[in-house]
């Protein structure tokens, strides 16, 4: 049906009591400029045939124009709605707008399955990722099912390692550090030991990501999509994967890296929000070096006392989460697992303190 879309249209509000509307996954694509992120969202745009994603391309950032479109295509027609960006921030317009925009479209067009949203090379997927998942708690139409990054082989290793000023961490070290999943695309442009090198350096990082290896970005769907990487449903799923979580050692002076321990006992919950704040708010906590420790990414599975339940910890960006998860502690002593990917990180500096001030019967009171 054609029709003037200049004037809002008003959509009556479903009053028909039922279940809760299903939410829908909104799966964060990001990578450095060229990396092969459009090519990846392509691909799964033609290779799969029963969901109707709606795919969002965010060339935002560039021009100063107030309004930029949003494109989205799905089932090969585009549809577009406009944005004012109030200010040209990529995240502030996420957060203002842009979550309107796909809510508006889907009253517009239907539900989608599933929303792919590309983000610019240079963007912070991390402040994309926590406007979403605050979305998802108020009660919105879609929820952060996992970030994706992609990764250009023969140029990634450059762009993971540049310098960049004292304090700041380079775009593409960050996108990985915040990673779910990483493709490393364009396998056909380097020898298998540049692979192992850019391999090698994206572990280095994150400790906890998965990584796949790719050529025009062709992936096996059910790896990209469906990831649950937020969820607390999965608290099982989430304590094997912490597990296996491997701390890393910088390649880099100052770089990202993954710090894990594990501590057996039962947590104080408002010492460990406390901990959490001063950890990823105040940046309180310095390594030997005198330097602030830097948290872009936080997960665990941690024992409050008395709760049957194991409980998840999330963190992304400046937001974090604690959730109580279906699983019922079966070991005891209770494991709290931690897993922390950032910069400036001192495992054992960490720990201490944590066992000193988190942990109830904290060996060290
Ligand atoms: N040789 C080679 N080229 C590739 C591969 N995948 C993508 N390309 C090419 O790399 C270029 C960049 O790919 P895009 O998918 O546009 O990358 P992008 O990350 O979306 O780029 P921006 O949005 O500009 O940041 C294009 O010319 C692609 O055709 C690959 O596996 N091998
Ligand atoms: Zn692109």
């Amino acid at each position: 049906m054609e029709e003037e879309d200049d004037c809002p249209e008003l959509v009556p509000i479903d009053s028909q009591p039922g279940p809760p509307a299903r939410q829908i996954p909104v799966t964060i694509i990001t990578g450095y400029l060229g990396a092969g992120k459009t090519t990846l969202l392509n691909y799964i745009l033609t290779e799969q045939h029963n969901k109707r994603i709606a795919v969002i391309l965010n060339e935002f950032g560039e021009g100063s124009a107030l309004e930029k479109s949003l494109a989205v295509s799905q089932a090969g027609e585009l549809y577009e709605e406009w944005l004012e960006l109030r200010n040209g921030c990529l995240c502030c317009s996420v957060k203002d707008n842009g979550l309107k925009a796909i809510e508006n479209l889907m009253e517009k067009k239907g539900k989608f399955d599933y929303i792919l949203l590309e983000t610019t090379g240079l963007a912070d997927p991390g402040a994309v990722a926590s406007m979403f998942w605050v979305d998802a708690e108020l009660g919105s139409d879609v929820y952060l099912d996992g970030i994706v990054t992609v990764i250009d082989a023969k140029y990634g290793l450059q762009q993971l390692k540049e310098e960049k000023a004292e304090g700041l961490v380079n775009e593409a070290s960050r996108q990985v550090a915040l990673a779910d999943l990483t493709i490393i695309n364009k396998t056909d442009l380097v020898e298998e030991e540049e692979l192992d090198q850019v391999r090698d350096t994206v572990r280095s990082i994150n400790g906890l990501v998965k990584i796949l290896e790719t050529q025009r970005s062709r992936v096996d769907l059910c790896d990209v999509l469906d990831l649950h990487s937020f969820d607390c449903q999965d608290g099982a799923k989430l304590t094997e994967k912490l597990q296996l979580a491997k701390p890393t050692r910088p390649h880099l002076d100052k770089s990202i890296l993954t710090a894990t321990f594990e501590v057996t006992g039962d947590l104080c919950e408002d010492a460990l929000n406390t901990f959490i704040q001063d950890l990823l708010w105040e940046k309180k906590f310095c390594n030997k070096a005198g330097e602030p420790m830097s948290v872009i990414r936080l997960k665990g599975i941690v024992s409050f006392a008395g709760k049957a339940h194991q409980v998840m910890l999330q963190g992304v960006h400046e937001l974090y989460e604690l959730n109580e998860t279906p699983q019922l502690w079966e070991e005891n002593p209770h494991t709290n697992r931690l897993v922390f990917i950032g910069k400036n990180l001192d495992k054992n500096i960490l720990q201490e303190i944590f066992i000193s001030t988190v942990v109830m019967d904290g060996v060290k009171k």
